[in-house]
């Protein structure tokens, strides 16, 4: 299942870091602007190795994979064999329970937070035809693409970014993706609408990559983590996953959740849906925060907000919506 003796990359001899990343286009090109941003930031020589995943073999339904953490199992094998000492993850795909023996070293600045909609004849939301067929295999995008159009016809599909932006060129009027990722890909001309997060809120840790080590890491490995990380990105995403923790609610659920932080206030916006658009719950909170001050704290204040939106979520029902499956 795992490829990890595949070097696509040595240039830098038997002594460097080994990063490990899947091998779709999206992963690498993420792991690769990971490696700059280390290697900018003084870690040494970085080799790149490609590590086969579940998430990747499997060809079943994305979202009856469940929220499991089908891309991150066999990264975080090579982690604790020792066969890779970084790997990079989108962080909207990896679990929110740690991992025993390993942490979240760095949590880089944030891309576009935002979905796109990639659609024919440019269409938008407002304008796409009754009954245009919209693909995604995202239950939150299925759930918030009914609700706000409840005549669309939302298909379940999977693949790689290229693969499902083909699809418009075939059976279907328009696909909804990343904006982060079509950004990263260099396709983000083919979105025809990035999607205002009032009606289709990103999932908890959209934009964001999580890059993952065992928990203790030598110099000066552990020094460029830190510079690579953000604290306002690490912030929001926090507040984001323990609202989904909150929620008991998997990186597969109907839930989407963005913070933002300005002028010293988190804000956290959070929605529940019923994957068939017939309700949804949603709600905000805000805390003041220091960005500036004691980092432990501002992540401590972050976990409160998610916990205690996420608390005022579920007394209005919304754990059932979390935890529906397709
Ligand atoms: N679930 C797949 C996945 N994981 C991360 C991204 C894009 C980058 C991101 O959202 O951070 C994508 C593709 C997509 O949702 O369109």
């Amino acid at each position: 299942m795992r490829e990890t003796d595949h070097v696509t990359e040595n240039l830098a001899g038997p002594s460097s870091w080994v990063l490990g990343t899947r091998g779709s286009d999206l992963a690498r090109t993420q792991a690769g602007q990971v490696a700059e941003a280390l290697t900018a930031a003084g870690a040494g020589p970085l080799e790149m190795r490609i590590v086969r995943t579940e998430g990747d073999v499997t060809t079943g339904s994305l979202a009856s994979l469940g929220g499991t953490g089908v891309f991150a199992g066999a990264l975080r094998t090579a982690l604790k064999a020792g066969t890779a000492d970084v790997v990079v993850h989108s962080l909207k795909d990896l679990p929110t329970t740690p991992e025993p023996g390993l942490r979240i070293a760095a949590v880089p600045p944030r891309a576009d937070v935002r979905d796109a909609l990639c659609a024919r004849n440019g269409w938008t939301l407002a304008t796409l035809p009754a009954g245009a067929r919209v693909g995604t295999g995202s239950p939150r995008r299925a759930a918030l693409l009914r609700l706000a159009r409840p005549d669309l016809e939302v298909v379940d599909i999977r693949g790689n970014v290229p693969t499902r932006l083909a699809r418009t060129e075939n059976d279907l009027d328009a696909v909804v993706l990343a904006m982060a990722g079509l950004v990263r890909l260099g396709l983000e001309a083919r979105a025809t609408e990035v999607l205002d997060p009032a009606d289709m809120l990103p999932a908890p840790g959209q934009g964001a990559l999580a890059v993952e080590t065992r928990a203790e890491v030598p110099e000066p490995l552990a020094g460029a983590l830190a510079v690579v990380d953000d604290l306002p990105t690490l912030v929001a995403v926090t507040a984001e996953r323990q609202l989904l923790a909150s929620l008991e609610a998997g990186c597969a659920a109907p839930v989407g959740a963005l913070a933002t932080v300005e002028s010293g206030v988190l804000t956290l916006e959070a929605i529940a849906a019923a994957i068939d658009g017939g309700r949804a719950l949603r709600s905000s909170q805000r805390t003041s925060i220091d960005l500036d001050g004691d980092r432990e704290a501002a992540i401590a204040t972050a976990r409160r907000l998610g916990r205690d939106l996420g608390l005022e979520l579920l007394g209005q029902g919304a754990g059932e919506l979390a935890r529906a499956r397709p």
